[in-house]
């Protein structure tokens, strides 16, 4: 990225020499990130190399050994708890699988979030469910069906409803499109890159998808030996000579996307 437009941009997450491990493993040793407001971010690196551990120590799911995560500039151990609660509001959170509530139907899994915190009367978060199956382009009567009645790709764009049920500025996306098939996975892609126009999202997503990577992400970072081993663009990537970057974005997987594009 240019210089100048980097010093421009607003950083809403950095992270600083961030170490997590859980007994002898070292899972990250001082990793530093930084994501931009407004960009759609993919984070890529090695089965078991810890983007899913990443994400939910930044979500503080789990407890870090060292390092300092800030969110919209704000220090994460310096806030009061209601400070706190503020900034959790801010974030929506896509898991990996979508993790819907299955004894719940869509427009309850996107009131969760509403009941646990705002305290709004039932038709006005009613409302709100409609308005968010709306976005996320699921018809209508999607919202009284339970998950095992849904599709793949139906189960994504709910889970991603209730990922933007209180509005956030930040979401993070883990592996969003894995188990959707091409299309499905295209579209699903599309719909991301609309939201992050319409709605100005910044979008942190772990994803293996290669399309995703060369169709909707801004910027690229690679997870590898316990820290961020490289982030740029795709043309970055491509012309990084680290051998798994290379493997991974110039293999022939990536050479059949850059042929089609
Ligand atoms: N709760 C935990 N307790 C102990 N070890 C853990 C825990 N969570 C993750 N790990 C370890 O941390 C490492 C990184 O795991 P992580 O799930 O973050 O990898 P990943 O990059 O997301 O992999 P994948 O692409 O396969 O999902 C692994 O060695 C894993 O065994």
């Amino acid at each position: 990225m240019d210089k100048a437009v980097a010093v421009q941009k607003e950083v809403v997450l950095s992270v600083e020499g961030l170490t997590v491990g859980f007994g002898s493993n070292i899972v990250l040793d001082k990793l530093d990130l930084d994501i931009y407001r407004g960009e759609i971010l993919g984070f890529v690196g090695a089965s078991g190399s810890g983007k899913s551990v990443l994400m939910r120590t930044v979500l503080r799911l789990l407890p870090r050994r060292a390092g300092r995560i800030r969110i919209f500039g704000v220090d994460v151990d310096e806030t009061s708890e209601e400070e706190r609660l503020r900034l959790d509001m801010k974030l929506g959170v896509l898991f990996q699988h979508g993790a819907l509530f299955s004894s719940l139907t869509v427009r309850e899994n996107i009131q969760v979030p509403m009941r646990e915190y705002l305290d709004l009367p039932q038709a006005m978060m009613d409302e709100l469910a409609r308005l968010k199956v709306e976005l996320v382009g699921l018809a209508p009567e999607a919202a009284d069906k339970y998950p095992s009645e849904l599709s793949g790709g139906m189960i994504k764009r709910a889970a991603l409803a209730r990922a933007l049920a209180l509005d956030p500025a930040l979401v993070f996306l883990d592996e969003p499109t894995s188990g959707l098939d091409p299309v499905g996975a295209a579209e699903f892609d599309e719909l991301i890159a609309k939201l992050r126009d319409t709605l100005g999202l910044t979008v942190y997503m772990v994803t293996h998808d290669l399309d995703s990577l060369f169709s909707v992400c801004d910027r690229i970072a690679v997870l590898g030996n316990k820290r961020v081993l490289v982030e740029g663009t795709i043309e970055d990537m491509l012309a990084c000579d680290d051998p798994w970057v290379q493997s991974y974005f110039r293999g022939k997987r990536a050479r059949s996307i850059v042929r089609e594009a």
